[in-house]
């Protein structure tokens, strides 16, 4: 039979670096995981992409997608919905490859619910200040938006104990490669030998 694939979800304060990170793994070749691309109601940003960076959809429907059990997971976040398409993640994970998940805390949540065996990996920010500058340097929010973002962010890092691994986003690359180290070793955890011992053992006697 088939292994499944492992969902590995990556979540953390927005600002932290999580698209970031995420580009820089994806960006090498020999990268296995597949990406899952998210539902937003959100308004597309200069640059980004309708099937690349997400799937932009009107609020009618977003909420007809959550009606019809489409979502794996979903929130609302400062005023906007974002979610996770279920058909795709589950045929992916069947499929045997390891599914990444790049979604905000209260998601992440309700993904642990519904997959206890997942990955779930806390991308941390050197310190609130350097978060509040990222946010900022990045230039996409309002100073209010930003304001909104930052009170997410306290209430999000109070959560960071509740995850399988806390990673501090200080250099891109020293994240990225600590990542990937969590995830080869989790697959190595998971790899389970002993049937084939058991069966050398059966035929020595
Ligand atoms: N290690 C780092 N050091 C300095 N700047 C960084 C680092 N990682 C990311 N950044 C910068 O921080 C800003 C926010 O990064 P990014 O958009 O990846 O965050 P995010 O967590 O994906 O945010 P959101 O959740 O809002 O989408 C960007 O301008 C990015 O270039
Ligand atoms: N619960 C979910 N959160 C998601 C998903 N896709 C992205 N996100 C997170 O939302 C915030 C804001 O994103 P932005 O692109 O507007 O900056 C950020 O933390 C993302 O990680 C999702 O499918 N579900």
């Amino acid at each position: 039979m088939k292994e499944k694939g492992l969902l590995i979800v990556l979540s953390g304060p927005s600002g932290v670096g999580k698209g970031t990170v995420r580009k820089e793994i994806f960006s090498h070749e020999d990268t296995q995981f597949e990406y899952s691309i998210s539902m937003t109601t959100r308004s597309p940003r200069i640059g980004e992409v309708d099937g690349v960076d997400y799937f932009f959809k009107s609020r009618e429907e977003f909420e007809d997608l959550i009606s019809k059990g489409k979502l794996l997971e979903y929130a609302e976040y400062v005023g906007n919905y974002y979610g996770t398409p279920v058909d795709y993640v589950r045929q992916t994970l069947e499929d045997g490859k390891d599914v990444f998940l790049e979604i905000e805390v209260q998601g992440a949540k309700q993904v642990r619910e519904k997959f206890p065996d997942g990955l779930f990996i806390f991308l941390a920010p050197p310190s609130l200040s350097e978060l509040q500058t990222r946010i900022a340097t990045r230039g996409t929010e309002t100073d209010e938006l930003i304001l909104n973002r930052m009170t997410e962010a306290r209430r999000e890092i109070e959560l960071m104990e509740l995850y399988d691994y806390v990673v501090e986003n200080d250099k891109v690359e020293k994240a990225c490669e600590k990542i990937k180290a969590i995830v080869q070793a989790e697959h190595c955890r998971r790899e389970r030998v002993e049937p084939k011992y058991k069966q050398m053992l059966e035929v020595e006697k």
